[in-house]
């Protein structure tokens, strides 16, 4: 007789970035297993994704959310895996439209409004430029960097060669910025623990609205992010003390569900 576990799996994609979730409430999961994690995300031996999240619990919110790059290490925040895991825990059940979680980085706060999740994202402090380019933190360390156009700049070896180069084996995620027209801009990222291009990712764009504003090229406080995966806008106050109220929001979508060993 067969006796493997299997516990549920769910896949969700936020702007084209996906990850697998699970309900690890019961903490079934071998959280430690870095190879079986990397197994999971394979695109070719396994589901396939960006990243992989567990779904916890906590004593001070709704959930925790432990986030792993497709790499099977676990990482800082993931922006649009935050906007899924709200998602998710909608159709667990756990929460309505309003949710509070726990995340590596600290509290978020979400809303849940035709089938777009609005996600509260850390204060940011400190922006610091490099010649064209800017370095922040969102929940997870970014470069953003101007480029005259997007359309067939090689993202995978532009940005191996910053995240290696200029940040050494801890690393950053490297975005390419274009402006589109006023508050308008058009982003493609190479993610570290990725290590390629993902079709979007949160912290990233939230990252380059910042800078955009930071930089004086942005005039207004809600701005619009184009992704090959999708849209996502990101508003925020500004003051002498730096960004806050800050707030990621775009859609987080279900994809198919099915069964994991453990
Ligand atoms: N896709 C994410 C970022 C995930 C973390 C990143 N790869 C890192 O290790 O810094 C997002 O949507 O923010």
């Amino acid at each position: 007789m067969d006796d493997t576990k299997t516990i549920p799996f769910y896949k969700y994609q936020g702007t084209g970035n996906d990850f697998i979730l699970v309900d690890n409430r019961h903490l079934q999961f071998p959280k430690n297993d870095t190879k079986y994690i990397r197994f999971l995300c394979d695109r070719k031996f396994g589901i396939g994704a960006d990243g992989f999240i567990l779904l916890e619990n906590d004593k001070l919110s709704d959930f925790k959310m432990v986030y792993y790059n497709a790499d099977g290490n676990q990482s800082s925040m993931c922006g649009n895996g935050g906007r899924c895991i709200v998602a998710f825990a909608n159709q667990l059940g756990i929460v309505k439209d309003k949710a509070c979680f726990n995340a590596i980085d600290g509290l978020h706060r979400a809303t849940i409004k035709d089938k777009v999740v609005s996600l509260d994202m850390m204060e940011v402090k400190e922006v610091t430029q490099r010649a064209k380019a800017y370095f922040l933190n969102t929940g997870s360390p970014h470069h953003v960097q101007l480029v005259d156009s997007l359309t067939d700049f090689n993202v995978v070896k532009e940005g191996a060669k910053l995240r290696y180069g200029l940040y050494g084996e801890v690393g950053s995620n490297i975005n390419f910025v274009a402006p589109v027209e006023g508050n308008r801009f058009s982003v493609r990222t190479y993610e570290r623990g990725v290590e390629d291009e993902t079709l979007s990712c949160g912290t990233g764009v939230t990252a380059v609205a910042l800078a955009m504003f930071h930089a004086e090229m942005a005039k207004t406080n809600i701005i619009e992010i184009e992704t090959p995966g999708g849209e996502l806008t990101v508003s925020f106050d500004h003051d002498l003390e730096g960004f806050k109220n800050i707030v990621l929001s775009g859609p987080a979508t279900f994809v198919f569900q099915g069964e994991i060993a453990v």
